[in-house]
């Protein structure tokens, strides 16, 4: 495992999880959101939970999940993080933190300057924040877009818990984004895919290698 720690997110494949782990990322990102191509039922996650490799963390993606949504998804599939990709509010955070026991990543769109402040909001009550590119209004998903934004923004930023930078990342830029935001943790999923859905495993491959 490279010093920059890697999540490959929304896996459909239990080959997909193979090449994550092949390749040294840190982190499988299974996404529970049906209007993405990336959307696993919940025995489809759990498959490929089961196939992940001691020491690959797995990470449940949810948009505003009810708690009965959540409590299928916690008690089928085994998860080391949840990861709210929504609206949640910070007292959803802090509620489903005490709910599952589990650590919980919010992820917060940011477009520019006056989007900061969530992120030190978020930072109090979430475990990690990943900042992530704010989707286009009128959007059908709220995240794996392929969308950057200005990574200036967040240049050697400081919050109160661990962070990772996503948002349009690919093989060409990570080490780019990396180098002018000090990231220590990257999340990718289209920049990984072949088709909306379909990862790629030279494409993983070759990010995790360059993200350093
Ligand atoms: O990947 C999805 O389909 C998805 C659906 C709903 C919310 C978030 C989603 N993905 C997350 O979005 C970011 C950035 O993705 P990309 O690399 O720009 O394609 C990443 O954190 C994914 O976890």
């Amino acid at each position: 495992m490279g010093q920059v720690r890697v999540k490959i997110c929304g896996l459909r494949t239990v080959a997909d999880v193979a090449a994550v782990a092949a390749a040294g990322a840190a982190y499988a990102g299974f996404v529970f959101f049906e209007r993405s191509p990336r959307h696993l039922s919940v025995a489809q996650a759990a498959e490929l939970a089961l196939a992940a490799p001691v020491g690959l963390a797995k990470v449940a993606l949810v948009v505003d999940a009810p708690d009965a949504v959540l409590d299928a998804i916690v008690e089928g599939v085994p998860l080391d993080m949840l990861q709210l990709h929504g609206h949640e509010t910070p007292e959803r955070v802090a509620e489903v933190r005490a709910r599952y026991g589990l650590p919980v990543m919010k992820a917060v769109g940011v477009a520019d300057e006056g989007d900061l402040a969530a992120l030190f909001d978020y930072s109090t009550v979430a475990d990690q924040i990943l900042v992530d590119a704010k989707p286009p209004k009128g959007s059908a998903l709220p995240g794996g877009n392929g969308l950057s934004f200005d990574w200036r923004l967040v240049a050697q930023r400081r919050w109160l818990r661990p962070w990772m930078l996503a948002g349009g990342l690919t093989a060409e830029n990570v080490a780019e984004a990396v180098r002018l935001t000090n990231a220590r943790q990257v999340d990718v999923s289209s920049g990984v895919e072949s088709a909306p859905g379909q990862k790629d495993a030279g494409k993983i491959a070759a990010f995790v290698r360059a993200a350093g």
